[in-house]
């Protein structure tokens, strides 16, 4: 099917006899739209030269009517007003609201955040998404990390989100969870490189034209660091609170405290701190290691006046399970680092934040 991209190609491929640039960077096409197979736009010209384009526009009509899948071609030429600037169609919308929003549906937003990327922030996620779902509550996930996105992986769905109207966005579904991410908008093979107000504007979208359904809650698993979809997030959803996750080590305590920072700064309420990778048992002896210190994030949460609500153990299960497409807390809801997730869900809920 024909997109948008591709009619601009078509008339940047004609040139003003005007100004001499093309027809897009002489700025008079406007308020163009291809929509089931009907590509319409608007020409605006000096009302002098309108006989002069007429053979140009039926030349645009000839070959646009010939892109694959286009039935219509609608170019309706207006007089361009030197005085006043052109309608903005967006205009005629309500205003955006400014601050953050609710969402309509979706009672409460809980942001996971690391400061550093590989503490297992979507790993806690993903199993904190799930075992809420376990305690009956009505949870979406958005993987919000365009970089590495590793949610469809965890909870084993594949394919793209479809979208039968092209406005609203089908998520997927697996293991009681709704999800949806940013990931599954690129195609796998290509190198992501967003800027910010790309960014910003595919967060909003995951937000407002995915069909979460009614949800106690959505967290949102976000990349590491404090960038554009931090910020983004913050200011436009009203957030219940954020989690932040870190690993013991004092480098991922750092950049954590960055994290807890930035949330502050924004408004954002912090939930606590998770300590994942906390302490060792080996599969083979049941002899327990430190293997990245220990207490850290207790200490911290404690310095921080913010509680500490879990301490998940490195377990090989838990990366196996995680790479298997069916978290832990499904996949062996009776192992110990399975209860560790339930309670963790349980306090949320307890806490009204989930
Ligand atoms: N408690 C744990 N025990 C064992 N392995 C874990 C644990 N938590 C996470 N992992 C493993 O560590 C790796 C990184 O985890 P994960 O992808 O969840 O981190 P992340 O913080 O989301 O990373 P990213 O920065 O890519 O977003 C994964 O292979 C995961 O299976």
């Amino acid at each position: 099917m024909t997109n948008r991209d591709e009619v601009l190609n078509i008339l940047k491929g004609f040139t003003d006899p005007a100004t001499g640039s093309d027809l897009v960077a002489s700025g008079m096409v406007r308020a163009l739209s291809v929509e089931a197979g009907e590509v319409r736009f608007v020409m605006e010209i000096d009302p002098a030269r309108a006989q002069a384009m007429q053979p140009i526009k039926v030349e645009i009509e000839d070959r646009l009517s010939a892109l694959d899948g286009v039935s219509k071609v609608s170019i309706v030429m207006t007089a361009h007003a030197a005085t006043k600037p052109p309608p903005d169609l967006k205009a005629a919308r309500p205003a955006e609201p400014k601050g953050p929003q609710k969402i309509p549906g979706i009672d409460r937003i809980l942001a996971v955040a690391s400061g550093k990327g590989g503490v297992g922030k979507s790993t806690v996620s993903a199993n904190l998404a799930v075992a809420l779902a376990a305690e009956g509550r009505r949870v979406g996930l958005l993987d919000a990390d365009v970089y590495g996105p590793s949610q469809p992986r965890m909870l084993g769905v594949s394919g793209r989100p479809a979208s039968p109207d092209g406005k609203t966005i089908l998520p997927l579904r697996n293991h009681g969870v709704t999800m949806m991410s940013m990931g599954l908008m690129t195609r796998e093979e290509e190198a992501v490189v967003w800027r910010g107000p790309m960014l910003m504007g595919a967060l909003q979208q995951m937000l407002t034209q995915v069909q979460w359904g009614a949800l106690d809650v959505l967290i949102v698993d976000l990349p590491p660091g404090t960038g554009d979809v931090q910020m983004t997030l913050a200011q436009k959803a009203e957030l219940t609170g954020a989690v932040v996750v870190s690993t013991p080590q004092d480098i991922a305590l750092l950049d954590a405290r960055k994290g807890i920072n930035m949330f502050e700064k924004l408004g954002t309420p912090i939930v606590g701190m998770i300590e994942n990778m906390s302490t060792h048992i080996c599969s083979n002896c049941g002899h327990e290691e430190h293997v990245f210190g220990h207490g850290g994030v207790a200490a911290e949460a404690d310095k921080l006046g913010v509680p500490l609500l879990a301490e998940i153990p490195l377990s090989l299960n838990i990366r196996v399970a995680a790479d298997g497409g069916a978290p832990i807390v499904v996949s062996e809801p009776d192992s110990a680092q399975a209860q560790a997730f339930r309670t963790l869900a349980r306090q949320l809920i307890t806490d009204g934040n989930a």
